[in-house]
């Protein structure tokens, strides 16, 4: 649907979908007896906006975790910018430029809105320990280079009223956009988020489309989501995967998707359109 021309979608234009940038060759990952994925392949393209869908246990959490390095599949290839990635690990993800936000937001919820944004800079912190506990010389030119980028994150998510607010005492739409911002510090080529609209009402979600879709158009930024809310899903992917007990079922445009009958019944069968 929006994979060669770019479309109007909550105001913006999109950008079109580059080459594959990530790509999963039959993946299995088994946990002792129980198989969380089964042979999944899928691909992921440069700016596109790719949704990991399905019932719940589906697999789509254990996805993310074998691409950002969490678990390491038991069968299956991983190819990143056109290299088979090996012994990946969270840190190596993370420094190979892919961030994440969690199902149940990992925020340091006694520290302030600012400084939660610069913990996701410390991957690009190039100065030693020694120095930034003295602040002197490079370490603090770094220190001043890293918060005026915290900052323009913080202007782009309009969050400056609470920059200075610990995050524990903000309502917990707030909190979900903190941690985007968080991620997004990383500068991330490919952000992957974890059910970001959960538990919000119409309104924050319909705010964190708007920044999801902006993060995609105005950096570039490859984002690959697991989302439940179907309307979200559809409104604001290119492709959407399919799981069902950890096998793919679907794989395609949103419209795609929607008419194929093993999806509605997967569906239909646990009660959750
Ligand atoms: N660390 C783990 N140890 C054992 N089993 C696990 C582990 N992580 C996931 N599983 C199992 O793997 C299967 C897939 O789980 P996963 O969390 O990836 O599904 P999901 O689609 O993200 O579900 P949900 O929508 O409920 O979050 C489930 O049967 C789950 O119990």
């Amino acid at each position: 649907m929006r994979m060669n021309e770019p479309e109007a979608h909550f105001g913006t234009v999109r950008r079109p979908a580059g080459p594959v940038i990530l790509d999963l060759k039959n993946i299995s990952l088994s946990f002792g007896g129980v198989k969380a994925l089964t042979d999944i392949s899928f691909d992921v393209r440069q700016h596109e906006i790719r949704a990991i869908i399905g019932p719940n246990g589906a697999g789509k959490s254990s996805m993310l975790n074998v691409i950002n390095g969490v678990y390491r599949p038991q069968q299956g290839q991983i190819v990143y910018r056109g290299e088979v990635r090996k012994n990946m690990d969270v840190h190596a993800a993370a420094k190979s430029g892919i961030a994440r936000t969690f199902q149940n937001i990992a925020l340091f919820k006694g520290m302030t809105v600012l400084d939660n944004i610069m913990t996701g800079r410390n991957l690009k912190m190039k100065s030693n320990f020694l120095l930034q506990a003295l602040y002197w010389g490079p370490a603090r030119r770094e220190e001043i280079a890293h918060r005026i980028k915290a900052e323009q994150i913080i202007d782009f998510l309009e969050i400056q009223a609470i920059r200075k607010t610990p995050v524990g005492r903000l309502p917990y739409g707030l909190q979900k956009r903190v941690e985007l911002g968080r991620a997004l510090a990383a500068e991330p080529e490919i952000l992957l988020l974890d059910e970001p609209m959960a538990g919000m009402n119409v309104e924050e979600k319909q705010d964190m489309c708007r920044f999801i879709l902006d993060v995609n158009d105005q950096f570039g930024t490859t984002i690959v989501l697991i989302e439940h809310d179907m309307g979200v899903v559809m409104d604001i992917s290119d492709r959407v995967v399919v799981l069902d007990y950890g096998k793919k079922i679907g794989d395609g445009t949103p419209d795609q998707v929607r008419g194929n009958q093993d999806v509605i019944n997967a569906y239909l069968g646990k009660g959750c359109a």
